[in-house]
């Protein structure tokens, strides 16, 4: 199969591009079943291949997603996927297979679920570990309703490293009697899954006796098939079950345990979801699944195909840019660092290639840490290092460290303890859309006291700021800094000293003062010049401090100037320019200061640039909101 150059989405499958509803699916001949995963998987495969996405992900549940919709019915019944990456194949089941084409891209389908994309998404996710939750608060309404539906929940091997989802199994049995909890285990996270729980998983699946006992029940079931004897097989499962694993951990929550049971096999699969939606006890199917399955190049790799841009279907080789990404620069500089000083350590939660700890993995082992889906943890872990004198930097992107909000201000802030906090996808995240934007970080660290934040304008500065950092030991420091470069500045680039609340004052100027943070201190640059053709006198700040501030260098300008322009890749809500408004306010100084940031909204899917045209983040909405003043 090779990419079309065209622009025509791929074709559909005969049987694929007939399903308008998850009705359709049910009307489909059993013997037929097989192909229709087929069609599924070149889909996939064929239409991620331009737009990228999570394509091992979703190649992992195809049969999965038909056997639920051929024995369950949504709306009514509803369906939670954990994350929701592995959300394509349902979407192509419940009538978008014709839009499948366009997912994450602008004005396309969002790549996880969205409640207002269809109503068979009951739930919109993005962030791991919320499936279960929510799901349990669905039965919980439909059993306060008195109402007859059924709720499944899918979530993988790695949503169970994650927090909410154990919260969510202490919870289950004592709320509902009719829940289903589907465990997708492949046994990958984005990486390898890690820990006691991934363990576990996998002696379940490879305790040779329990399988072949447990074969050997299908195989019964086989030679005189028919519904009567599917629950004779399950009881004869069950024994072997219970002879050989009496404390399944799932049991011990209250949840009966069935499996694990091949995740590919179709008829196995509609069997024993028609079978556990006649029990009124709540239950867990584990199910092994191939990540990346049907395509060699995602089962060789599954970490690269877990999520990625637009590759090569022949060979599924990507295109890869020449200048180092803000993750490239971060992975070779913390581990130089922690070569240097051995007392830094290094923590992901469950992503050491989107961060490129891989780097520090790979050089320094005994000195990484990947906890799994487990911000919170991570975050109180690095906390416990930092008492003993140990430098952590904690590698966890914007929007997943709002997870471990609080651990930043009742452990880390409080206790003056300094965890390093590096935020990679500070700002505009790009195809993932709202849940992955980095773009409130701003806000949630400015009102913590003590936090010392900052963002880099350029790659030196970047590599500059992560060694003062691993100086800095009066509290916790934080860094933001965008998915892929900043501006291609060459690392041995001359960069003034990094001094604590101190920004750089780039041009000096008397009508206008540009204060670019970050990323968008290019955009200043461009402002600058478009002013100075209109013979304005325009002074041009890199603040590099969102917290502190450097008040009197604003409050030079501000007195001096007459107007005030500030620009972030942050929403304008709480975001830097409130922090400049505050200390002008404070200062007596009335200069008005317009703002470029993004609205008070969530901001859509797509690329950067579309987005930030959209939205009013340019030069040009600078250059207007400023000329007002003149
Ligand atoms: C809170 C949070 N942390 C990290 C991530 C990044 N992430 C997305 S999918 C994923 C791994 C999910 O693994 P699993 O649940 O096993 O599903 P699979 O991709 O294997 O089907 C991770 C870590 C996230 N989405 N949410
Ligand atoms: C689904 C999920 O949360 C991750 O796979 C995320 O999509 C990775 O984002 P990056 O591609 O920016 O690393
Ligand atoms: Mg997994």
């Amino acid at each position: 199969m090779t990419t079309s150059a065209s622009s025509e989405p791929p074709a559909l499958g005969p049987l694929l591009s007939a399903i308008r509803t998850p009705e359709d699916v049910k009307t489909i001949a059993e013997a037929d079943l097989t192909k229709l995963a087929e069609e599924v998987r070149h889909s996939l495969i064929t239409s991620l291949s331009r737009t990228g996405g999570h394509l091992g992900p979703n190649l992992g549940v195809v049969e999965l997603t038909i056997a639920l919709h051929r024995v369950f019915s949504t709306p009514k019944d509803s369906f939670v996927f954990d994350v929701a990456h592995q959300g394509y194949v349902h979407k192509m089941l419940t009538g978008r297979a014709p839009d499948i084409h366009t997912i994450r891209t602008y004005k396309g389908l969002n790549g996880f679920l969205l409640r207002s994309e269809s109503d068979h998404d009951s739930y919109g996710a993005g962030h791991a570990g919320t499936a279960l939750s929510a799901a349990l608060g669905m039965a919980a309404a439909r059993d306060l309703a008195k109402e007859d539906s059924h709720v499944v929940a899918v979530a993988g091997d790695a949503a169970f490293t994650c927090g909410p989802t154990l919260e969510a199994l202490n919870n289950i049995a004592e709320t509902t009697k009719k829940f289903i909890v589907v465990l997708n285990d492949n046994e990958w996270s984005i990486d390898k899954n890690v820990g006691a729980i991934a363990r576990y998983f996998n002696a379940l699946q490879t305790h040779a006796t329990y399988a072949s006992v447990r074969n050997s029940a299908a195989d019964f079931v086989e030679k005189i098939a028919g519904k009567a004897v599917r629950k004779l097989a399950h009881k004869v499962e069950e024994g072997a079950k219970n002879l050989l694993f009496p404390n399944v951990l799932f049991e011990k929550f209250g949840l009966r345990y069935f499996g694990p049971i091949d995740g590919h096999d179709l008829p196995l699969l509609v069997r024993t979801f028609e079978h556990l939606k006649t029990l009124n006890e709540p239950v867990v199917l584990h199910i092994i699944t191939e990540k990346g399955r049907g395509y060699q190049p995602a089962l060789d790799n599954p970490g690269k195909f877990h999520g990625l841009g637009a590759y090569k279907i022949e060979d599924g080789s990507v295109d890869v840019s020449a200048t180092p990404t803000c993750s490239d620069i971060f992975g070779r500089t913390v581990t130089d660092l922690a070569k240097a000083d051995e007392q830094v350590v290094a923590i992901t939660a469950a992503m050491p290639g989107g961060t490129k700890l891989e780097i520090f993995k790979k050089e320094l082992p005994q000195r990484y840490y990947d906890v799994g889906i487990a911000e919170e943890h991570a975050a109180l872990f690095a906390c416990g290092l930092a008492t003993k004198g140990i430098k952590p930097f904690l590698a966890i992107y914007s929007t997943f460290m709002q997870r471990a909000y609080d651990m930043i201000i009742h452990d880390m802030a409080l206790q003056h303890l300094p965890v390093r906090l590096c935020m990679d996808r500070g700002g505009l995240s790009g195809d993932d859309g709202p849940t992955h934007h980095g773009l409130f970080d701003i806000g949630y660290l400015r009102p913590v006291p003590g936090i010392v934040h900052m963002q880099p304008a350029n790659e030196a500065e970047f590599v500059a700021m992560l060694k003062w950092m691993a100086h800095y030991e009066a509290g916790p420091t934080a860094i933001r800094y965008p998915r892929g470069p900043i501006n291609g500045t060459p690392l041995d680039a001359p960069v003034p000293p990094i001094e604590l609340g101190k920004a750089v004052v780039e041009a000096e100027g008397t009508d206008v003062v540009l204060i670019g943070l970050g990323t968008l201190f290019e955009m200043a640059k461009q402002t600058k010049a478009m002013l100075e053709a209109k013979g304005l006198s325009v002074a041009l700040v890199n603040p590099r401090f969102i917290k502190p501030l450097d008040g009197a260098v604003f409050e030079r300008f501000a007195s001096q100037c007459k107007v005030v322009c500030t620009f972030e890749d942050h929403v304008l809500h709480n975001g830097f320019g409130c922090g400049v408004i505050e200390l002008l306010h404070d200062a007596g100084i009335t200069t008005p200061v317009e703002r470029i940031g993004w609205p008070d909204e969530f901001v859509e899917h797509g690329k950067p640039d579309i987005l930030m045209k959209l939205h009013g983040l340019t030069a040009e909405a600078a250059f207007e909101k400023v000329m007002r003043h003149f």
